[in-house]
């Protein structure tokens, strides 16, 4: 290797001055094959240079993201469909990251912020935990809303780096999550990765960003637990979680605290009562007894002990995305910058419910209503999976702080989720969604 070197060395910084010792035949046509040799080294070094450095910045090295399975993202067009999405028609707009904008209120809440002109841009994993081809569909409605929705997970920190660099986003919307009470107790672990891990990871981008954005996420009714002082009211104990589902968002409420107390950031935690609607969640009771009804299945219908009512305050979505629009509207900004506090920071927590409790059976009776289907009722002892028997929230202090006042009873709400069910299920095989 060495030896090589030496003798180019030798070589004339410009070829054409090169003047070869013609008394040795032998030599010369070892000198012109060196020649060779180095000039193609020359150019497959140039050309390896070129590409390396002409290749666009595509976020984290390939390997890191491949573990992660976040391979679509970065190049200048995906940064240039960022940024479009993320604009806001007017300076006094905001600029939302809205996590989980493929999911039920994640899609409501994403177009309801870009037809009043805040800039949006969604980030969301996709993953298995319900129907994908779902959550594809809202992305294409999202899309023909100007909405464009980033794929990865929030635990990828390069990624969400990424998003803060090309975009300096004013608020966050949280609502990517691990979501429903039962299924906690098949996958455990899915509820740490995203309600706990995908939370902090979240924050820790949010803190060192700068300016720090505002944070307004998705906590639960379930907090609640065996509270039994009704309505539910923010003041309540929130100790005595019945899933871990529950655990993991009363979690996430203490990590918020910390958050606030430390770097500065605003964090206002929306306590969801059981919301339901259009494009819903097909894990949800509402959801699924449509579908079963329809199929002439048989549905379990939970009950207390003693024959007792299980009755949920089951929330419309119109109305929660009302609340979410209310709680970003009124969110103080972080007053922390370079992962440093400089001031106390507003910290809050809301219900958002529709205070009017209605028993599982009494839904099901509206179900039959509007699906002209009656339902074959199972009735069954509500069994030991993180249910509780009821929930009821006290809003006044939504509706002082934020000017929430929800205005859809259940039957008008369920009316709608049936017509767009109908629609999407049984029409879809006719439009191309
Ligand atoms: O308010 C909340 O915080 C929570 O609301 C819902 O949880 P849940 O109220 O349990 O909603 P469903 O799973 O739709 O259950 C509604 C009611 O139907 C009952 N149920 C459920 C399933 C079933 O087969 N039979 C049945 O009677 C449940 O016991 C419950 O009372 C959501 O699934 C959670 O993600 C959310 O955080």
């Amino acid at each position: 290797m060495l030896t090589k070197i030496s003798h180019l060395d030798n070589l004339p910084s410009t070829p054409g001055k090169f003047k070869p010792d013609k008394s040795s035949p032998y030599i010369n046509r070892l000198r012109s094959q060196s020649k060779l040799i180095l000039w193609s080294s020359f150019f497959a070094a140039f050309t390896l240079l070129f590409y390396l450095f002409s290749t666009p910045f595509v976020g984290p090295p390939t390997s890191s993201r491949r573990a992660l399975g976040s391979d679509s993202w970065g190049g200048r067009d995906w940064e240039r469909r960022v940024s479009r999405s993320a604009r806001r028609r007017s300076e006094s707009g905001l600029t939302v990251l809205v996590t989980g904008a493929a999911g039920f209120v994640g899609t409501h809440i994403s177009v309801a912020l870009k037809r009043r002109g805040d800039g949006v841009l969604g980030v969301d994993s996709f993953n298995h935990y319900y129907d994908p081809n779902l959550k594809r569909a809202r992305q294409r409605l999202l899309d023909r809303a100007g909405v464009f929705v980033v794929e990865g997970d929030i635990n990828d920190a390069s990624l969400l780096q990424k998003l803060f660099d090309v975009v300096a986003f004013t608020h966050v919307m949280h609502l990517a999550a691990q979501a429903g009470v039962r299924y906690a107790m098949q996958n455990p672990g899915s509820y740490v990765h995203s309600n706990i891990a995908g939370f902090v990871n979240l924050l820790e981008v949010c803190k060192s960003a700068n300016p720090q954005p505002s944070i307004v996420w998705a906590s639960s009714s379930s907090v609640y637990g065996l509270n039994s002082k009704v309505p539910f009211s923010e003041k309540d104990r929130t100790d005595q979680p019945a899933s871990l589902y529950a655990a993991t968002k009363k979690a996430g409420e203490e990590i918020a605290h910390t958050y606030n107390h430390i770097y500065g950031l605003s964090i206002t935690g929306l306590r969801f009562f059981t919301v339901y609607g259009p494009w819903g969640r097909p894990d949800m009771a509402y959801f699924f007894f449509t579908k079963d009804i329809l199929k002439g299945k048989p549905i379990k219908i939970f009950e207390a002990a003693n024959h007792g009512a299980v009755a949920r305050d089951f929330t419309y979505i119109d109305d929660i995305v009302k609340g979410c629009l209310g709680a970003l509207d009124t969110a103080k900004k972080s007053t922390g910058s370079g992962g440093k506090k400089k001031g106390p920071a507003q910290l809050r927590v809301f219900n958002l419910g529709n205070t009017a409790p209605v028993p599982v059976t009494e839904l099901v009776s509206i179900l039959e209503k509007l699906l002209k289907v009656r339902a074959k009722r199972l009735v069954l002892p509500m069994p030991r999976n993180g249910d509780v028997r009821f929930t009821h929230a006290n809003i006044s202090l939504a509706h002082r702080e934020l000017g929430y006042r929800p205005t859809t009873n259940l039957e008008t709400g369920l009316k709608k989720f049936v017509r767009w069910y109908l629609d999407y299920y049984v029409e879809k095989k006719k439009s191309a969604w």
